[in-house]
């Protein structure tokens, strides 16, 4: 139980659009009431070519708020999409421990980024916000035998990067940005989305889907 009061929002029920126990925690902690009902992993249908990190997490969090909130009458549907980013390339969730240990290995001694791409979806009122964080990292350049002590825990399982941040590593420190846009949720700005949502969010055409204009916040050099 949190010891903080829980957040006022204006929406009758809240619906967290997402299979990641992360991100229910974080929600949890911060007091939300929430009912949890997953997208549809086939949603996620990988890197468009030209596509960049930011655009990916934008893409990805509205086509799962637009899955699930074909199944909410009433309410606010809330769905996230994380993804690192390294030497041009975007890192999502290893298949298995051979590709965890390539993101790693690609990750050791580098200054990268996370991105988390966060939509907002009102019922029955069919208006959504997206927003994307930021969140720079650096991870120290770790040996081979500190890798596979890492793979051998499984923590990194289901995290993009094959890394988590939760898990308290020294060799992985936060240069800028928010720690729960790192974890899959900036739990900051959510409350300021909720907050402004009747001033920002638009109109969604559901015949055509289209996803909102996202002012996407660019990574500091
Ligand atoms: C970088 C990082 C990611 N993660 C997690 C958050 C997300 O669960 C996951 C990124 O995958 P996502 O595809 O964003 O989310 P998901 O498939 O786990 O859940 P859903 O699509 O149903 O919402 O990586 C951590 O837990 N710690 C970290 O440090």
């Amino acid at each position: 139980m949190s010891d903080t009061p829980p957040p006022q929002t204006a929406f009758s029920r809240i619906v967290l659009a997402s299979g990641s126990p992360r991100r229910r925690e974080l929600m949890e902690q911060a007091g939300y009431s929430f009912d949890v009902i997953p997208a549809d992993p086939s949603v996620e249908c990988g890197v468009c070519s030209s596509e960049t990190p930011p655009e990916l997490v934008a893409r990805h969090a509205f086509r799962k708020a637009e899955d699930v909130s074909r199944q909410v009458d009433a309410g606010m549907v809330i769905a996230a999409d994380t993804v690192a980013a390294c030497r041009g390339q975007i890192l999502g969730k290893p298949e298995d421990r051979d590709h965890a240990r390539q993101m790693l290995k690609m990750l050791a001694g580098t200054q990268h980024a996370v991105f988390t791409g966060v939509c907002l979806w009102s019922l029955p009122d069919q208006r959504a916000s997206l927003d994307v964080c930021c969140t720079q990292l650096q991870m120290e350049a770790i040996d081979d035998a500190t890798i596979e002590a890492y793979l051998d825990s499984d923590r990194w399982v289901g995290k993009a990067g094959a890394f988590g941040y939760q898990d308290g590593n020294d060799w992985l420190q936060i240069l800028s940005g928010s720690p729960s846009n790192v974890v899959g949720l900036p739990m900051e700005r959510l409350q300021e989305m909720l907050a402004s949502f009747a001033e920002t969010a638009q109109a969604i055409d559901v015949s055509a889907r289209q996803a909102p204009l996202v002012d996407i916040e660019r990574p500091s050099s």
